[in-house]
């Protein structure tokens, strides 16, 4: 993490939840991510809230409202009406709202998880919005995408690849994936999970627990 991001941080949890971005293509994986973080964190004593995005529905929240895994009024659902990337980067003022929100909802919240719309490689997360940002994609969109250098791969603080468990069926070799986004990265940290087998879930989470929530 840069000094401003962990400026940024650091001033933010003096003064309320911590914010984390989750972005990414469309379908890789962004809500199956949150629906097993939800009870990695809840195991970990976390008190938590999320704002999804969606384009013109509240599709994703509702989906993680009937999930029984998380008090409905937790979670808050933010329709774009635009590219999705605007609301999280040009002009964050949607996202930021409904985090304020939750936040004096629920005073004890420790922290918001942010999923953006699905979106393309060049997608990234305001640091007025967020504190510390994912990207999520999928072993099945291709293991040449970590080559394309999109800025959302570059400049995340975590690279997430999901769907490992696709990997032999689309002819992916997981270690080459990993040589190349670690290299694309410049040695930054990645995950990779199966969040049909709940994969590498744990490991997501003890990185916010450490990086983000200092615990
Ligand atoms: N095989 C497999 N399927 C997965 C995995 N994670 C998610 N999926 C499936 O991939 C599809 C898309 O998952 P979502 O969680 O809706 O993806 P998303 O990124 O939130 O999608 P958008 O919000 O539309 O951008 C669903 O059918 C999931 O069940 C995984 O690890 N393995």
């Amino acid at each position: 993490m840069n000094v401003s991001a962990q400026h940024s941080l650091t001033e933010k949890l003096r003064i309320g939840a911590a914010r984390v971005g989750i972005g990414g293509p469309v379908g890789s994986g962004k809500t199956a991510l949150i629906e097993r973080l939800i009870p990695a964190f809840a195991r970990r004593n976390v008190s938590l809230a999320i704002v999804t995005n969606d384009l013109v529905t509240a599709e994703d929240a509702n989906r993680i409202r009937r999930s029984g895994l998380i008090d409905p009024k937790r979670v808050a659902a933010v329709e774009a009406g635009a590219c999705p990337h605007t609301v999280i980067r040009e002009d964050p003022t949607l996202n930021i709202a409904a985090a304020d929100d939750l936040e004096a909802q629920f005073p004890d919240v420790e922290l918001i998880l942010i999923e953006s719309g699905g979106d393309n490689l060049a997608s990234t997360f305001s640091l007025d919005l967020v504190d510390w940002w994912m990207f999520v994609i999928d072993v099945a969109g291709g293991d040449d995408i970590p080559r394309k250098n999109g800025p959302g791969l570059i400049k995340c603080d975590l690279l997430v690849i999901n769907k490992t468990d696709l990997a032999p069926h689309v002819g992916v070799d997981l270690e080459l994936m990993n040589r190349e986004a670690t290299a694309a990265r410049g040695g930054r940290p990645l995950a990779f999970t199966n969040c049909r087998q709940q994969e590498g879930i744990d490991d997501v989470a003890d990185r916010l627990m450490s990086e983000v929530l200092f615990r």
